[in-house]
């Protein structure tokens, strides 16, 4: 479909011209008395608050505006109904089908595509189940006490960012999870296991990439090096699209678990590469986890633009993107165990939105994807914190708080976890004057001198922005709610910068160019056009290996 460009940008420039005209701060905003209810959307418990934002009611409008221009509903059912939306790769993008359980036809180029989801799915439970309670067992019936998933991007972070997220709710085998090219990853964890009871899953959308093959090669060493050649097959499973590259890599049909080129690498937790999470938790918890991402989705399916969770987060992110001109958000989860969730949100928005042309190729008329970045709260506040708060640029800061943690018995350790996450938004938006900062010196009987030296280090500018996300209890739900927002938060903003979400030619170059440089690091010449400064690198680096 085309966007209508003009009517895009005159929702743009509406939006501007709302901005030039704030005169006030957000703090000032609360002076009408029901804004906390007006700017925050709930969905169950599930309750996104943004009225820590300099959006004014006029500003929401205007952005409800901006998503109409957009046409972002039609762009959202043409997602669901299986259009070949990536239009690069010639693609569906499906992954809201993996978590759709409602048995219900789903077509895609004109085969249904609901009898191979869920006969994976339950061939998927089949062998989770297995590894869980020793039916299938190592080359030597011993069963498995620790599941390493061999997988980098995609095939790596959801799993892992997920099994960490759960942990609470784990009674399979542990978990591990390799993903660097840096041997350092797999020699590190290697040292750790005992290759009788290890399982391998080799996770890689396509089976070529180099990271994986790689570590994969060296795990299969492990496994033959110590229980013989023959046990590799009991020792690894394989989840791939890519059947023909898996079967010579030597591992079985039946321990292969397939998904479709209609799921995204970023999007492909729902799917077999989920593996590990459903040993970590079980088949049923896992279909929890699955309910709560089709919950959400039928909530941006349904609600109303104005009372669409994901809709209206994509709206505060395009405000700040494109209207006050952010370049970064920072994702905060004041939960320890959503520590990797900023490292899967960098791929799923910056892989997903850094992109510079529009669907045709055009270059786009406006700045695009931030880039993400973040840490849990609240080791954050003791690192970066102090920029956030007194830096010269403002970082828009996305905050993840639950009410319940998992430790009743450490209750206390909540309630300072979650006061701290609320002072935090709010010493963000209100700051601190000159005059109160005197004043708080002064107060402590500070002489008038001292004061006047001290007191400027002391001023917190405020009237910075930031969204909360607040929810009952992290459980498999929940986290499944919350990384469906995030993934159909994206959908929306791509929609408005009329971009694809589901390509990722970025990553190419790079690629190409290492495996042009690999032969060099044996004694091969550089490719012709390399330059000065990348061949005095690998001459410095080839000294050294060799001092
Ligand atoms: O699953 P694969 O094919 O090994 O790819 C891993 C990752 O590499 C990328 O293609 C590019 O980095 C990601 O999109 C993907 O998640």
């Amino acid at each position: 479909m085309t966007a209508d460009r003009s009517a895009i940008d005159s929702a743009f420039e509406a939006l501007v011209t709302v901005r030039r005209g704030q005169t006030g701060q957000i703090l000032d905003l609360f002076a009408v008395p029901d804004r906390f209810e007006r700017f925050s959307c709930a969905y169950g418990d599930l309750l996104l608050d943004f009225s820590k934002t300099a959006i004014s009611q006029e500003a929401l409008k205007r952005l409800l505006d901006l998503a109409a221009a957009a046409q972002v509903e039609t762009q959202r059912e043409a997602m669901f109904a299986g259009d070949h939306i990536n239009l690069t790769e010639d693609r569906a993008v499906l992954h809201t089908a993996l978590r759709e359980r409602s048995g219900d036809p789903l077509p895609v180029d004109g085969i249904d595509v609901q009898p191979g989801i869920e006969e994976t799915l339950q061939r998927l439970s089949a062998f989770a189940s297995g590894v869980r309670d020793g039916r299938i067992a190592g080359a030597r019936g011993h069963a498995f006490t620790d599941v390493v998933n061999i997988g980098i991007g995609g095939s790596d972070l959801g799993p892992a960012m997920v099994t960490g997220a759960l942990a609470p709710y784990h009674d399979g085998p542990r978990c591990h999870f390799v993903s660097n090219v840096d041997g350092a990853h797999i020699a590190d964890l290697l040292k750790r296991l005992d290759p009788i009871s290890t399982l391998f899953i080799v996770a890689s959308k396509t089976f070529t990439t180099v990271e994986t093959m790689c570590n994969a090669a060296t795990a299969r060493a492990f496994i033959a090096g110590a229980l013989g050649e023959e046990a590799v097959g009991a020792h690894f499973a394989a989840v791939s699209t890519a059947r023909d590259q898996v079967a010579a890599f030597g591992i079985a049909a039946e321990r292969t678990f397939g998904f479709w080129d209609w799921v995204g690498g970023r999007y492909s937790v729902w799917s077999a590469v989920g593996l590990p999470v459903m040993i970590a938790i079980g088949p049923d918890r896992f279909g929890e986890f699955l309910a709560g991402a089709a919950a959400m989705d039928a909530h941006f399916r349904s609600a109303p633009l104005d009372q669409n969770l994901p809709v209206l987060f994509a709206l505060v992110g395009l405000w700040h993107r494109n209207v006050c001109s952010y370049p970064s958000r920072a994702i905060i989860p004041y939960d320890q165990r959503l520590a990797r969730l900023p490292a899967y949100l960098q791929q799923l928005d910056m892989e997903s939105n850094g992109k510079s042309v529009t669907r045709d190729g055009q270059k786009t008329a406006r700045a695009t994807g931030p880039i993400v970045w973040g840490e849990p709260g609240t080791n954050a506040q003791h690192a970066f914190f102090q920029l956030l708060h007194q830096g010269t640029d403002i970082v828009p800061v996305e905050f993840l708080v639950a009410a319940e943690g998992h430790e009743p018995e450490l209750r206390n350790h909540q309630d300072l976890l979650v006061a701290n996450c609320l002072a935090q938004s709010e010493a963000l938006m209100r700051g601190r004057s000159l005059e109160q900062a005197a004043a708080q010196l002064a107060a402590k009987g500070l002489a008038e001198e001292e004061v006047a030296r001290l007191a400027p280090h002391r001023v917190f500018p405020g009237d910075r922005p930031s969204v909360t996300i607040a929810y009952a209890v992290l459980d498999p739900f929940t986290l499944g709610r919350i990384i469906a927002l995030y993934e159909h938060r994206v959908f929306v903003e791509a929609a408005v910068w009329d971009i694809n979400a589901f390509d990722q030619w970025g990553v190419e170059l790079g690629k190409e160019l290492a495996t042009q440089f690999l032969p060099a690091m044996t004694g091969a010449p550089l490719p012709a056009g390399t330059s000065p400064s990348t061949a005095g690198l690998l001459a410095h680096l080839k000294g050294l290996a060799q001092a």
